[in-house]
């Protein structure tokens, strides 16, 4: 037996003779080639698969190499997927340039293990415009590998418009998923809407910290902004609102801060201003603490922080101790002595008595660390005293000055700018250390300032294992054994499985009813189009571009107009949604007409038959809920450890507009309008607050 054929012996005996054969003529779509996508091509090579084509979009990192071993050294900056075209002349050593970038590598290195398989790199965005449903139809299957949202949902769309099965996937640290998605069949990847990324009160982040995150993000969203961002006109805005008749005091103090901040900004970008740290210093940790302690009320229930002096810190005579919240100290002068379970925070990073930090490092007296000892831990794990912080702070300032003194215009916090993560770690831990909250090693910042959850490389290679069998199934066409797979923390269990579940009816992207029309966006008109998908059906409809709304039934002004001249291009859907609410949404891709269309025929080709949408069955009228409360109490101090708990702060009011009494039943145009912040009417008596426009 020769060696490829006794290589794919054992994959013949699993998959049958059948699927094995069928394999090699499968056209397969891979989305990513990061850490699941390096794993993943891996697999799908050595199971049989013979004509991949794997695109991405990105250039390779140092940091990918840990986990995407397709990737070495050498090739740190190339791009992931390259086309040969795009560096065949290039020559580096003896060697052409696309033989040295990693998915020819790869595919080299593959070749020995199914000697037939075909990889077509691509180095491009999956959301740009040549990549439309005409692109996708022609794959059997995609599989995404990707690492954000935004990519996710759009293939997910293109797969559901096109009907080609996706198996969707992802890591986060030891957690994984793997979920195979067919129209009609399963739900897809928006039935469920997606948690939205956490959000802290700006008083919180601005004020009255009470967690490390607290003061990450002061520093890396605010200060950095203040400092090295673009140069809003603070001052100009408070002379403005003074006109206004605004309250006076309350912007003389915001004025003093303004100008303040212009001071410190100036200072940075001047080369002849050395002390321009202790001065940012002085503002942000003295100055502006010492402005917070004014608003007593503030600190009627909560400890105080507690200004830092600077030159008292660098001379080691610097004593830290936060006074307790007057209602405290009442409470424990108190006959019981009982403290309204309130603890005084003593600063665990600066000042800790040998006790525990927040962060549960024990501290010794003099705020350094006692575990890992100062310099036997790696520098960026190591923990920092108040001195070493502000050390850091004055040569991270003087960093970020010099570029900004070099020509650097802005500077805006990324995890991988060691000056930028240096000034986040000082200043972050400095107004911990201020606000009795404990400090955080440079790693640990980076960790949270960049949203960082590590990658492991055997949760990717068990969920690329995961996709793989899936992707078995849905080309064996065995639905009944496609599952929702999870990969989790529990020993005991440490997969499970969930039988998928059908799509939800009121899903706004897979229960529309989709077609593709090809056209020539710069001569096709939108009426005609519209018109011609409804195949003389006279029914009012209103058309979107995603959430653009093109025209309704009144207004249908943009009928004359082409295409083109609406930002309506190919890769592009128009969204025809029935008024009635009695049809299923039409969403029709657009796609270019074939080369060889002649000049004089029509400007645009719709598909034969027409999509038709199903008609809705009406919804019976909703019952009451009961509503769901949501406390608009700020916490109270000592309510603090859940880190799962967000307070809400009353967000502003903002006009609501009732769309007018005919309930819309159409989810696709339901979405559109509550992601506009719009809200949908569904029964006739419903009400809203006062501060409604009402359209008709
Ligand atoms: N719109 C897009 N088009 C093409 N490729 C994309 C797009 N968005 C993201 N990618 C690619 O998807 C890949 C995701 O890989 P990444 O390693 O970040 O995440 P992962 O595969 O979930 O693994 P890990 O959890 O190890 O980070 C990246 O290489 C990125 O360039
Ligand atoms: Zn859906």
């Amino acid at each position: 037996m020769s060696t490829a054929k006794a290589r794919t012996a054992h994959a013949k005996a699993i998959l049958g003779p059948e699927l094995h054969q069928r394999l090699a003529d499968t056209k397969v779509l891979l989305v990513g080639a990061g850490g699941i996508g390096c794993e993943l091509l891996k697999n799908i090579v050595l199971t049989g698969f013979g004509d991949i084509t794997l695109l991405d979009l990105d250039t390779i990192d140092l940091s990918n190499l840990n986990r995407q071993f397709l990737f070495k050294k050498k090739d740190v900056k190339q791009s992931k997927a390259l086309t040969p075209n795009d560096v065949d002349n290039v020559m580096v050593g003896s060697l052409p340039r696309w033989r040295q970038i990693p998915c020819f590598v790869a595919a080299q290195t593959a070749a020995p293990f199914n000697p037939n398989v075909r990889i077509t790199p691509i180095y491009g965005n999956i959301k740009e415009p040549q990549y439309d449903l005409e692109w996708f139809q022609q794959f059997d299957i995609v599989l995404n590998a990707l690492d954000n949202l935004d990519a996710r949902r759009h293939v997910n769309k293109m797969c559901m418009a096109t009907q080609i099965p996706l198996v969707e996937s992802g890591t986060a640290g030891y957690l994984g998923q793997v979920q195979p998605l067919i129209k009609d069949r399963t739900e897809c990847f928006d039935c469920i809407p997606k948690p939205t990324p956490k959000t802290f009160p700006v008083c919180t982040i601005r004020s009255t910290p009470s967690q490390p995150i607290h003061c990450i993000v002061w520093s890396k969203s605010y200060l950095m902004g203040q400092l090295f961002g673009e140069d809003e006109d603070a001052v100009g805005e408070l002379d403005e609102a003074e006109k206004q008749g605004e309250n006076a005091q309350e912007i003389a103090t915001l004025r003093r801060e303004a100008q303040a901040f212009q001071a410190v900004r100036k200072a940075l970008r001047s080369s002849i201003s050395p002390g321009a740290a202790k001065l940012v210093f002085q503002k942000v940790f003295d100055a502006d603490i010492r402005n917070l302690l004014i608003m007593s009320d503030m600190w009627r229930a909560r400890a105080p922080p507690v200004p830092l002096d600077f030159d008292a810190i660098m001379d080691g005579t610097f004593e830290l101790r936060r006074q307790e919240p007057p209602a405290v100290a009442a409470a424990a002068a108190a006959p019981n002595g009982k403290a309204n379970g309130i603890h005084n925070t003593v600063n665990a990073a600066a000042s800790g008595s040998g006790s525990k930090g927040a962060n549960g490092v024990a501290t010794t007296d003099d705020g350094t660390s006692a575990a890992p000892a100062a310099g036997s831990a790696l520098k960026d794990q190591k923990q920092l005293s108040l001195k070493d912080n502000v050390e850091l702070f004055i040569s991270s300032t003087e960093r970020l000055a010099a570029r900004l003194q070099a020509g650097e215009e802005t500077i805006a916090f990324d995890k991988d700018d060691d000056d930028a993560l240096d000034f986040v770690t000082a200043t972050s831990n400095l107004r911990s250390a201020a606000y009795g909250i404990g400090g955080k090693t440079r790693w640990e910042v980076k960790e949270m300032a960049g949203n960082i959850i590590p990658a492991i490389a055997t949760t990717n290679a068990i969920v690329s294992g995961l996709i793989v069998l899936q992707a078995l199934q849905v080309l064996r066409k065995a639905y009944d054994k496609l599952r929702n797979v999870h990969l989790q923390v529990k020993p005991a269990v440490p997969l499970s499985t969930i039988t998928m579940c059908g799509p939800n009816p009121s899903c706004g992207v897979c229960r529309d009813t989709y077609g593709k029309v090809l056209c020539d966006p710069k001569r096709a008109l939108l009426g005609d189009i519209v018109k011609g998908v409804l195949g003389g059906d006279e029914r009012e409809v209103s058309v979107y571009e995603d959430k653009r709304v093109l025209s309704d039934p009144d207004w249908e002004d943009n009928y004359e107009r082409t295409l083109e001249s609406l930002n309506v291009a190919r890769g592009m859907f128009l969204t025809i949604v029935d008024e009635e609410g009695e049809w299923g949404t039409i969403s029709m891709g657009l796609g270019v007409l074939p080369a060889d269309h002649p000049a004089d025929a029509p400007t645009f080709v719709l598909p034969d038959p027409l999509p038709r949408p199903p008609r809705k069955v009406k919804a019976p009228p909703p019952m009451p809920e009961t509503p769901l409360r949501v406390s608009l109490k700020r916490a109270a101090p000592g309510d603090e450890g859940d880190d799962d708990v967000i307070d809400l702060e009353p967000t502003p009011k903002r006009p609501r507009i009732k769309v007018a009494d005919e309930a819309i039943k159409s989810p696709s145009k339901k979405r559109k309008l509550d992601e506009d912040g719009l809200i949908l009417m569904d029964g006739k008596d419903d009400r809203l607050d006062d501060d409604i426009i009402v359209i008709d």
